[in-house]
């Protein structure tokens, strides 16, 4: 904590009430957030975090409670909010995909204006983009859809954190790194400490416990729409956060299977990736990581693979192939439609007879997924932007489990999924592969690439390193990414 801090918090929520229909988003929240402090904000899918966030940034104005920014009762809504410095990034990334960086930049920051303002805003993002991710090399005047998802998240942090005429106060990053590697999440989380201790404050939600644990102050766990922990960082471990949250603390079951590979033949194989690097073998029931550095083509090799295969693939046998995709708003989720019909789209030939949908089996499966991974709605008839983001990305993944494909890619699919849910999809993964379906899973996160029979490293759009069982680690999974020789 900073010790010029002010004394009156930059915003404090208390008794916070938010129903939607039959949900109570909030119960009763209290959030006070100081000048000059990180807070760590922890809970599972939907308990209510983006909720109280869309409260503290003005957007929505509570049932119940009050909001006081810099101890001002009487400022409502988002204009006043921002006008005490709240910023926000938010989970589902907002920036304008057919602007350019520049011009959304302008979107934010309306105090840019003059006849030069596109080379202000320019050099304004830039240098913001340089100080928190050091070799970024992202071209400010490209437009926002010619960027990969991670970049994307990278151009909507530094806006926030800009300074044009009026100094941000409080930014509240709504799980930042969840499209990020490694190395992009450590500077970031750096970049957070220094504008902490130079006064700033920050909220940071995330369902990475370990960033949390590492750059937080103080950290709020949050629970049904409820408040159930709010005390200093270092009282809490992983182990207790867990707990705090509800959910229930396993030991790792993930049993990987060494010799799954032993005496067959791959199902699939493809040369090295233009002719550098290494060729990719898949065997049955296994589960293969892709890792290293986001955005050197990982995410490319699994949509050709799933172009190539769901045309061709073993014809006439079970070869299906189901996708879960890392960018849910675009390729993931069909917004109009309920969570029923999201889960239930890539099962259909499965539950139907003489061409039509049996609706007593489709409702079966969306009562069993519900209960699996538990999709927190009243009614699985609801819309799918009802849902917390989390609960979203577990319908996405529901949608590829539910059906009978023998090969699964998955995109980074578990973004701002919450840790219980996180250690049931993986023994349903583990059991899954046991049984002869075989995923290929590229994963931002090391937790999860350790979890996998076999990885390939990627750089630069080649593979560099295959590590196999024990020689699965993080050392050698950096060592591949950054010098490209076998680790
Ligand atoms: N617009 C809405 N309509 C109906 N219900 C909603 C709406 N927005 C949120 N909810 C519900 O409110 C509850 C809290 O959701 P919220 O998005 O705040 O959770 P969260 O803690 O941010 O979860 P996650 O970790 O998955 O992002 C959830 O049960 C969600 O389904």
């Amino acid at each position: 904590m900073n010790e010029d801090a002010e004394t009156k918090p930059v915003v404090s929520a208390r008794g916070v009430k938010v129903q939607f229909g039959a949900v109570k988003a909030l119960d009763g929240a209290d959030l006070v957030i100081n000048a000059g402090e990180c807070i760590g904000l922890v809970g599972h899918n939907g308990a209510g975090k983006s909720t109280i966030v869309n409260v503290l940034n003005g957007s929505l104005g509570p049932h119940e409670g009050t909001i006081a920014y810099n101890g001002d009762e009487t400022a409502r809504g988002i204009n006043a909010a921002r006008g005490h410095g709240i910023r926000c990034v938010f989970q589902e990334l907002s920036l304008s995909p057919n602007l350019t960086i520049v011009e959304n930049m302008r979107v934010e920051h309306r105090d840019l204006s003059g006849w030069n303002w596109r080379s202000q805003a320019a050099g304004i993002v830039s240098a913001k983009l340089d100080e928190i991710f050091v070799g970024h090399g992202i071209d400010v005047m490209h437009t926002v859809g010619e960027l990969s998802i991670a970049e994307r998240q990278m151009v909507e942090i530094a806006i926030v954190f800009c300074t044009v005429e009026h100094e941000p106060k409080l930014i509240i990053l709504d799980e930042p790194t969840s499209s990020l590697d490694a190395g992009l999440a450590g500077q970031l989380m750096a970049y957070v400490r220094k504008y902490v201790d130079a006064g700033g404050s920050v909220l940071l939600i995330s369902h990475i416990l370990g960033e949390i644990l590492s750059t937080s102050d103080r950290i709020v766990v949050m629970k049904d729409g409820k408040v159930v922990a709010d005390r200093p960082a270092k009282e809490f471990s992983t182990h207790g956060l867990v707990q705090a949250m509800g959910s229930v603390v396993k030991d790792r079951d993930f049993d990987r299977n060494k010799n799954r590979t032993a005496d067959t033949s791959p199902i699939l194989s493809l040369p090295a990736r233009g002719g550098k690097g290494l060729p990719f073998a898949a065997y049955k029931g296994e589960v293969i990581g892709l890792a290293g550095l986001g955005g050197h083509g990982q995410t490319d090799m699994l949509l050709e693979l799933y172009r190539a295969l769901s045309s061709d693939w073993l014809p006439g046998r079970q070869g299906r192939i189901a996708f879960v995709a890392g960018d849910r708003s675009l390729n993931g989720t069909f917004p109009l439609w309920s969570i029923l019909k999201n889960l239930s789209i890539a099962s259909l030939t499965d539950l139907s007879e003489k061409f039509l949908v049996n609706r007593t089996r489709e409702d079966g499966l969306g009562g069993d997924w519900k209960s699996r991974i538990e999709i927190r709605t009243p009614d699985m008839t609801n819309g799918i932007l009802s849902l917390s983001g989390g609960n979203q990305q577990k319908v996405l993944f529901a949608r590829a489990l539910a059906t009978t494909s023998s090969m699964v890619l998955m995109d980074d699919p578990m973004r701002g999924v919450d840790i219980g849910t996180k250690q049931e999809v993986y023994s349903i993964l583990n059991h899954e592969a046991a049984g002869g379906r075989t995923f290929i899973w590229y994963s931002t996160e090391m937790d999860e690439i350790r979890l996998c029979d076999r990885v390939y490293v990627f750089r630069s759009g080649a593979i560099v390193s295959e590590l196999v069982g024990d020689a699965i680690t993080e050392e050698n999974v950096l060592a591949a990414s950054f010098s490209g020789e076998d680790a």
